[in-house]
């Protein structure tokens, strides 16, 4: 089987994508390749050198709608062109790890696929919100993506660094908390190790935190004008320019789309255990099994943890039992989460001691 890996490799190619083509390999006519954009009914990929405009066969699309999973930026797809120069998508290889939301009638909508990092961007001024941050970090876990939280505007927030040590302290070891100016190239240098070649991350943060000033800088030039550009409705462009995942001038690939843009956290139970570790370790030593640490005699927790910190994990924990996914996603979501928990709660006593 022949795959063209030192160009696939640079827009986000790895070893676990590769492992998901089967034995079968990539039927001849076809390759590998990587959808940057979507459209109401044709995809924009990219096969390591160009760009071409293609549509899922009637088989795939079949498939694909039975399983409520239409084909999403980051996705990679086996294609090719028919006897008129015509492109088809014939395979959509399964997701690795994807960013989704749940829509208003409780749909999930994927957003983006085979995300290596998500960059929780958030500003040192009005903007700083820690709670915000767990809440970003449970869901973005959920989707087996490791999260980074960014703090921008370093170079003008009144109590940058205060805040930069505060959050350190609060949240798990695990996640990095990296403060940035997000306008200058020293950003880029900062967030280096997300960047390597064949990485692909997502911004999210809320509006005005410094997403399309970080993206720009990240990039390395100025694709996505900030404020401008994505806010219109692309639908009916057949000639789009605008894709939604960029190739950074270092490697990386950066996904940006509407629904990104609004997306909203929404975590579960196991993942806020994840990100909550420090409660979940120190829960074992409370008097009573159930404890909610909520004025219980004998709470190992409270006593512990800072009363913010706790009391939002006892809403996120409340949100996350009100909007549960099924039994059976419970329970792998657990198993996964319980071994990197654990992993998680050494460190943190490590560092806390
Ligand atoms: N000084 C300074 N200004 C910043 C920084 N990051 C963002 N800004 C400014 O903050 C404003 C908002 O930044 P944007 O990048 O548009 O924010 P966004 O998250 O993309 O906002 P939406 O497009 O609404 O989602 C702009 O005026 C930026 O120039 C930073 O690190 N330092
Ligand atoms: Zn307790």
């Amino acid at each position: 089987m022949h795959i063209d890996f030192d160009s696939l490799r640079g827009i986000g190619l790895s070893q676990a994508i590769v492992s998901r083509l089967g034995a079968e390999g990539i039927p001849p006519g076809l390759r590998l390749a990587r959808v940057t954009e979507t459209q109401r009914d044709c995809l924009t990929l990219h096969d390591g050198h160009e760009d071409h405009l293609a549509r899922p066969t009637h088989r795939l699309h079949a498939v694909l709608q039975a399983r409520d999973a239409p084909p999403t930026v980051g996705d990679w797809v086996l294609a090719g062109p028919d006897d008129h120069g015509a492109w088809w998508v014939h395979e959509r290889l399964d997701p690795v790890t994807q960013i989704a939301r749940r829509a208003n009638d409780g749909r999930r909508q994927q957003l983006a696929s085979n995300v290596d990092t998500a960059l929780l961007v958030m500003g040192l001024d009005l903007d700083f919100n820690p709670r915000r941050a767990e809440r970003y970090i449970a869901t973005v876990r959920a989707a087996g993506v490791a999260p980074v939280v960014v703090l921008t505007k370093a170079d003008i927030a009144a109590h940058g660094a205060q805040r930069v040590d505060e959050l350190r302290h609060r949240l798990p070891a695990s996640v990095p908390v990296v403060a940035v100016d997000g306008t200058s190239d020293s950003a880029r240098v900062a967030l280096w190790s997300w960047l390597g070649e064949g990485q692909t991350l997502v911004l999210l943060g809320a509006s005005g935190a410094g997403k399309s000033t970080l993206t720009n800088t990240l990039i390395g030039d100025d694709v996505q004008s900030t404020g401008g550009v994505r806010q219109g409705d692309g639908r009916g462009k057949h000639t789009t320019t605008a894709r939604s995942l960029h190739f950074c001038t270092g490697g990386a690939c950066i996904i940006d789309t509407p629904g990104l843009r609004t997306w909203r956290p929404d975590a579960d139970a196991a993942s806020l255990a994840a990100t909550f570790d420090d409660v979940e370790a120190l829960a074992g030593g409370c008097r009573f099994r159930d404890c909610r640490h909520d004025g219980e005699p004998g709470c190992a927790v409270r006593a512990a943890v800072a009363a913010d910190r706790l009391s939002n994990y006892r809403k996120l924990l409340r949100d996350a039992q009100r909007g549960e996914s099924t039994p059976l996603e419970r329970i792998a979501l657990r198993r996964k989460w319980k071994a990197i928990g654990k992993a998680g709660s050494e460190r943190t006593r490590e560092k806390r001691r």
